[in-house]
């Protein structure tokens, strides 16, 4: 510091710039260690590929693909290399990147191109890097991997090209950088509340400056050292330092706590919409049921039902019983009861008309010796179900396959917006092309040959199915000649004129956290959609199971068809009283319908998804969910957020989460401003006390002003930071997003808090120096020591210790800005002593207050330091003042608390909270 001189003020300014420099390396330190944590965890989010190695399918990330390596692709997967495909079915890839084509290029693995100069555009026996596949699957074999790629060249050519500017060029590029270093050390990036938040600290470097000015008027401009350093720590008082790092460390602890809950954040804003929702809107299968689905009842029709019971082991083909009309039915009687032929087609259809395997996994303990291992299936749900449907009765895909006179020949892929598949297989000694298909009832049913007699008699048993929570499939066959096969290219065509040979229903339990999930869901004021693909009947019986639907308050309008809901005009949609709880049989469009109605309705919304096609409902929503294990990377490139494990549960974790987290910002956001009013009332008023030379004396020391904003109030709001979840975290309403953090609960309470504490301070100085000292505030007091200081440097101490243990007992009682700091949480701490273990269970705040307590005796009582440093010394009674001070002040503070909880003032709404010996509680 300059402006100190002399030994004296050599020690004061060294002590000062020490305190300064070690509060920004801090702040640098921990934000830097946040910024890397973070980078880690998106890294996280990033897509990996299934690389065929060793013979066997495995999951890599793509920076750790080689060239070589073969890559399975399928639909909404994002490229990781550029591949030469080796095989391909009915491939269509997003090119739009490379070749600004926006419609996808159709791509062939047999195509063989000759010559040489040929458009990226033109190859299409190749796929590139960072392109997605819109349909079909493929496997290529590696061919270029990181900068060597296509898209790589493109960077590499971007980035070079940045460096050469020249000129006017060079300027305003070097304009723009340092545009940018100026908006980011301001803070000035980031998630809005960051934005936010920043935008407020300059507003108090602004206050800071009018104060600084205020001090040296009061002084007339004679600006020796002492005022200088007094502005200056009057504008220390007001900056809130620390306010940054604090808010990044607890973002950054944040999206960890989320990570270990199976959240990955991709977008921060998300971060902070995520507390604040009002509806969520859910997929069903994998999400709030298992995703594992197993086949329970078959019909064929003229024959009778099927029911497969017990399974436990789903993907076991040997386990469970079966049943024929309630009659036991032994799975090797297929051959030789003749009514069970009827059996066949069905199998085969549901057998071949599949991608997925099921397989046993070799253990192999050496190389000579392998036991059987575990059921393994990779695939869809449905037709890992269905696959092992076939097995039971021994006819799985690769055992009918194996028998060798079928070969694939065409395939139309599964699509969520027509809901049907087919594929068709030619009989190599027959002469013939079967047909199989499998959807869907609505749309298969349009696409069968057959009489209304007919349909009328499958109508009943589908619904029934269906309304037992089954998903039910429809099998049809048909078979062409030889000759036709080419036109079985055409969709239309290949899914027309089919025969029904039975319907299969899938049941998927409900996962075991859904219920209780919903029901705190309910609990926080947060309404549950249930957006399904599925059929009404079974959507219905699901969301009844997981408590989506309640049977007494449900209505016409809770529970729709997709396709009513989207004949509805935007206007009739928003005049509905509610929106649907239950979409069914929903395309990926809808979503998006619901995502804005919600929007025009004024609620927040979380969206999940999983398919390529939900991209724009993901990207739509407030906070976008993909899911991680059975998400397309296509979605959760969308996505603000990733599911690891795909489970409701963990969205309404990410949600307390989310709620937790505002909170904490809210609550150290309290505890600086409060010790700024209280430092700004106390130093401006202070302003008035002059001793004989005129000079104005200071009740607090630049040091000692420093100390409690650096040292104390940083480690307190660090502290906050870390807060646990309140009691009534999930059985309040949502906060308004658009409020944002500055609510007038905050404003309110921290000018109430702020001023109690000025007060209190100013009050202390003056009985110190009024009441004891007969009003002797000395000579040159502001400088150093001499014998006239005696009162004033008694009187500072008392001042800085009074202050000190405000904001200690200030970083407690905003744990909750309602709650007793007596009755904080009687959930988790029931009974007398709850005061104690609710203070301790947050350790680095419980440590925080203890060291900030113990630190304080020796920067009152070691001699020099306390005398030269601080400007203060050592104190007796004056303890008193100090003891009847916090009483005060706690007396106030809960004061106000209880007015707050008596007239439901804000978060006091509902917080009658009493403790009930049986240690439930009454909210
Ligand atoms: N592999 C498949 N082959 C044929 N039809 C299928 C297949 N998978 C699903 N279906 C049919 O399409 C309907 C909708 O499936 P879709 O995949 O769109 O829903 P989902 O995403 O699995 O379910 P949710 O939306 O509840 O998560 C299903 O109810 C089923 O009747
Ligand atoms: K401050």
């Amino acid at each position: 510091m300059a402006l100190s001189y002399g030994t004296l003020d050599f020690i004061e300014g060294a002590v000062i710039s020490a305190v300064i420099l070690l509060n920004i390396v801090l702040g640098f330190v921990q934000d830097f260690r946040a910024e890397k944590t973070m980078k880690s965890l998106l890294s996280l989010a990033a897509p990996s590929s299934h690389v065929l190695r060793n013979g066997k399918i495995e999951s890599i990330k793509a920076e750790n693909l080689v060239v070589g390596d073969i890559v399975k692709l399928t639909t909404g997967i994002i490229v990781p290399a550029d591949l030469r495909l080796v095989e391909s079915a009915n491939l269509e890839v997003d090119e739009a990147l490379l070749t600004g084509e926006s419609v996808p290029a159709a791509k062939d693995a047999t195509t063989i191109l000759s010559g040489e100069d040929i458009p990226i555009g033109d190859r299409v026996n190749m796929v590139y890097s960072a392109t997605t596949v819109t349909r079909g699957r493929a496997s290529g074999i590696v061919a270029a991997t990181g900068m060597q790629t296509e898209v790589g060249k493109i960077a590499a050519h971007l980035k070079d090209s940045g460096d050469t500017t020249t000129g006017s060029n060079w300027f305003t590029s070097f304009f723009k950088k340092v545009g940018r270093g100026f908006k980011s050390v301001l803070g000035l990036v980031g998630t809005p509340m960051q934005v936010k938040l920043s935008k407020f600290a300059i507003l108090l470097f602004g206050l800071a400056v009018l104060l600084a000015i205020i001090v040296f008027s009061a002084n007339e401009w004679r600006l020796h050292n002492e005022v200088v350093l007094y502005g200056i720590c009057v504008a220390v008082a007001v900056i809130p330092e620390s306010l940054i790092a604090v808010m990044t460390i607890t973002i950054a602890v944040g999206v960890k706590a989320m990570a270990l809950g199976n959240v990955v954040i991709r977008r921060m804003a998300a971060l902070e919409a995520i507390g604040g929702v009002t509806n969520i809107c859910s997929d069903k299968t994998g999400t709030l049921t298992q995703g594992k689905m197993v086949a329970h009842k078959v019909w064929i029709p003229h024959v009778g039902m099927l029911s497969v019971q017990g399974a436990t082991h789903i993907l076991d083909p040997a386990d469970g019983q079966l049943a024929m009309d309630d009659e036991p039915f032994d799975r090797l009687d297929l051959a030789s009861q003749p009514k069970c032929q009827a059996f066949k087609p069905l199998l085969d259809a549901v057998a071949l008309c599949n991608f997925a395997q099921v397989f046993r996994a070799k253990n192999t303990i050496d190389e000579k010796v392998s036991t059987p291992g575990d059921w393994t299936a990779i695939g869809d749900p449905t037709e890992i179900a269905l696959q092992v449907l076939a097995m039971r009765f021994s006819r799985g895909k690769e055992t009918l396959l194996n028998q060798g006179h079928l070969s694939a020949v065409v395939e139309h892929q599964f699509d969520s917006s027509l809901k049907r598949m087919s594929m068709a297989y030619k009989h190599e000694t027959k002469g013939e092309v079967i047909v199989f298909a499998k959807g869907a009832s609505e749309a298969i049913l349009p696409i069968l040959n057959i009489s209304d007699k007919e349909r009328n008699e499958i109508e009943p048993v589908l619904e029934k199915l269906a309304s037992e929570g089954l998903r039910v499939l429809c099998i049809a066959t048909k078979s062409v000649s030889e000759k036709q096969e080419h036109a079985l290219s055409d969709r239309a065509f290949m899914e027309s004129g089919l025969k029904l040979e039975g319907l299969v229903g899938l049941y998927d339990p409900p996962r075991t956290e859904t219920l209780d999930a919903v029901k705190k869901c309910h609990g926080a004021g947060i309404m549950v959609h249930m957006l399904t693909g599925d059929h009404l009947s079974t959507a219905t019986a699901i969301a009844q199971k997981v408590g989506i639907l309640d049977i007494s308050t449900q209505t016409s309008q809770s529970v729709m068809r997709a396709q009513d809901f989207d004949a509805l005009t935007d206007e009739q949609i928003d005049s509905l009283p509610n929106l649907p709880v239950v979409l069914a049989r929903c395309s990926p469009s809808t979503k998006v319908r619901m995502v804005d109605a919600l929007k025009r309705r004024g609620a927040f919304s979380v969206m999940t998804g999983d398919g390529v096609n939900d991209a724009p409902a993901l990207k739509r929503a407030d906070v976008g969910i993909a899911m991680g294990i059975n998400g397309t990377d296509v979605a959760k490139d969308a996505a603000d957020m990733v599911l690891t494990d795909d489970n409701f549960a963990s969205i309404v974790r990410a949600v307390e989460e989310g709620r937790r987290l505002f909170d904490n910002i809210q609550k150290f956001l309290m505890h600086l401003l409060i010790s700024n009013i209280s430092q700004v009332i106390l130093l401006l008023i202070a302003l008035a006390f002059k001793d004989n030379t005129g000079n104005s004396v200071f009740p607090l020391s630049p040091l000692e002003i420093l100390w409690v904003n650096m040292v104390t109030s940083s480690f307190l709001a660090l502290g906050l930071g870390m807060e646990e979840a309140q009691a009534d975290i999930m059985v309040r309403p949502p906060r308004d997003l658009r409020v944002g953090v500055f609510t007038w609960e905050l404003i309110c309470d921290k000018m109430l808090y702020g001023t109690f504490a000025g007060v209190l301070c100013l009050v202390s100085f003056i009985v110190v120096v009024f009441g004891a000292g007969n009003g002797n505030l000395g000579e040159d007091c502001n400088e150093a020591f001499n014998e006239t200081c005696n009162v004033v440097f008694r009187a500072r101490a008392t001042v800085f210790a009074v202050l000190s243990f405000l904001l200690l007992v200030t970083a407690w009682e905003v744990k909750h800005f309602s709650r007793s700091l007596f009755n904080l949480d009687p959930v988790r701490f029931p009974g007398r002593l709850s005061i104690f273990k609710a203070l301790t269970y947050n350790r680095f705040l419980l440590w925080a207050v203890v060291a900030g307590f113990v630190i304080t005796f020796p920067v009152i009582y070691i001699p020099v330091i306390n005398t030269v440093v601080f400007k203060h010394q050592g104190i007796g009674w004056e303890w008193g003042v100090v003891f009847g001070s916090l009483v005060c002040y706690i007396a106030l503070v809960e004061a106000w608390k209880s007015i707050k909880r008596r007239f439901g003032i804000w978060s006091g709404k509902g917080q009658t909270f009493s403790i009930d010996p049986r240690g439930s509680t009454t909210v």
